[in-house]
């Protein structure tokens, strides 16, 4: 008997492969001799670059970069398996959490450290890039990742821009003659983690702008700004990607990166899948266990759960789904490919213990779940 486990991480408890050994453990104490296969998963969020780096037995590289405020953070990416892949997440380098609350400011943060990452990722001899975005604290439309690729930004005196959204006003002209040559022949990946435009009532700095310390004042700053950005871009590169739909997440870095880099937009599960070749693990599997720290309603739109029943159902490999706790509409996602979905907390416990003693109650259920597994096989 073959069964694939290919959860998501359990945000705040699990990496995506603890959880893969947790469920192997259970099941063991079962069905002793099957074959199990593990492959952490990701959809572009926050773990994705661990999952990765574990599926393929990759590895992460440590780089020093520009943080959000121009101080220097330690930030990481991952080189995969097949040693041609970089994943990043860009947060690593520009993230929210990277700057105190005190000190959060837009108009000043910049995505200068994720162009030095890109970099990095390309003296490691990358010729593959999937890049995971969102979680940032930056509102500058991907400028100073493309400055730091060689990128010139520049005012109407020819001098370069200042870093963060609020320099974008004195954008007036583009020149990308010393853009790194390599990127000519990387293909790059990018997974966002929403679908907002770049400008807008459901742009970037409305809808994220005020999490990353924009007062009313700033976000209308803000939103001019980009907006101005996207006019440039498109007069000096003839190219239009404020409406592309993830053009606005991680403040405008995907409009960025559509612009300057040409990178292609795709859901962060289906990059996954493929880096991990999903499809060939579990065309002859006889069960797939799945699962992520939350399942509900919103899980059906581009999670990993449902990535992966889909691969698994394409091969009509049976599914489970295992979560930390299920939301309201959890059952949603028996319409969508897993047959059977449980929750791992054994009881009432406090957040906090059930995020501690996660690795214990996912061992647990997985036991469980293999009991009743096995009972339907006996019944067969
Ligand atoms: N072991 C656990 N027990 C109970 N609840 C958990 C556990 N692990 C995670 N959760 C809950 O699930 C929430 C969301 O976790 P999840 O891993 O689904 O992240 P997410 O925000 O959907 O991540 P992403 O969108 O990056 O994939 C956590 O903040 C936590 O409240
Ligand atoms: O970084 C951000 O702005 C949000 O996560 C949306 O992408």
């Amino acid at each position: 008997m073959k069964i694939v486990i290919a959860p998501d991480s359990f945000k705040e408890s699990l990496s995506a492969l603890e959880v893969a050994e947790a469920v192997e453990r259970g099941f063991r104490a079962v069905f002793p001799e099957a074959d199990y296969v593990k492959v952490p998963m990701a959809d572009g969020g926050e773990g994705t670059v661990q999952s990765l780096v574990d599926a393929t037995n990759g590895r992460l590289i440590n780089v020093e970069v520009t943080g959000p405020l121009g101080d220097p953070v330690p930030a990481f990416f991952g080189l995969l398996g097949d040693g041609k892949t970089a994943v990043i997440e860009m947060a690593a380098a520009s993230g929210l959490h990277l700057v105190p609350r005190h000190r959060r400011n837009p108009l000043l943060t910049t995505t200068r450290g994720t162009g030095e990452l890109l970099r990095a990722a390309l003296d490691a001899g990358a010729t593959r890039l999937v890049i995971g975005i969102g979680g940032s604290a930056t509102n500058d439309g991907g400028a100073g990742m493309v400055q730091a690729l060689g990128g010139r930004l520049l005012d109407r005196d020819g001098r370069d821009i200042g870093p963060g959204g609020g320099a974008l006003a004195d954008l007036y002209a583009i020149d990308l003659s010393g853009l790194d040559p390599r990127l000519e022949h990387v293909c790059i990946e990018v997974a966002c983690d929403v679908e907002n435009p770049l400008t807008g009532p459901n742009g970037a700095s409305v809808i994220f702008g005020p999490q990353k310390g924009a007062t009313p004042d700033m976000v209308a700053v803000l939103d001019r700004n980009l907006a101005h950005y996207a006019d440039v871009v498109e007069r000096e590169l003839g190219r239009r990607v404020g409406d592309i739909p993830g053009a606005g997440a991680a403040g405008g870095l995907g409009a960025g990166l559509l612009a300057f880099l040409k990178a292609r937009l795709r859901r962060g599960v289906d990059i996954v899948i493929e880096a991990v070749q999903l499809a060939e693990r579990v065309k002859d599997a006889d069960l797939v266990i799945t699962g992520e720290g939350r399942i509900d309603g919103q899980t059906v739109f581009g999670k990993t759960p449902i990535g992966v029943a889909k691969t698994a159902k394409r091969f009509g490999v049976p599914v489970i789904g295992i979560a930390g706790s299920l939301g309201e509409d959890s059952h949603v996602v028996l319409d969508h490919g897993i047959d059977a979905l449980f929750t791992i907390v054994p009881g009432v416990v406090l957040l906090d213990k059930a995020l501690e003693q996660a690795e214990q109650y996912v061992v647990q259920t997985a036991r469980h779940i293999a009991a009743v597994y096995r009972l339907g096989q006996s019944r067969g």
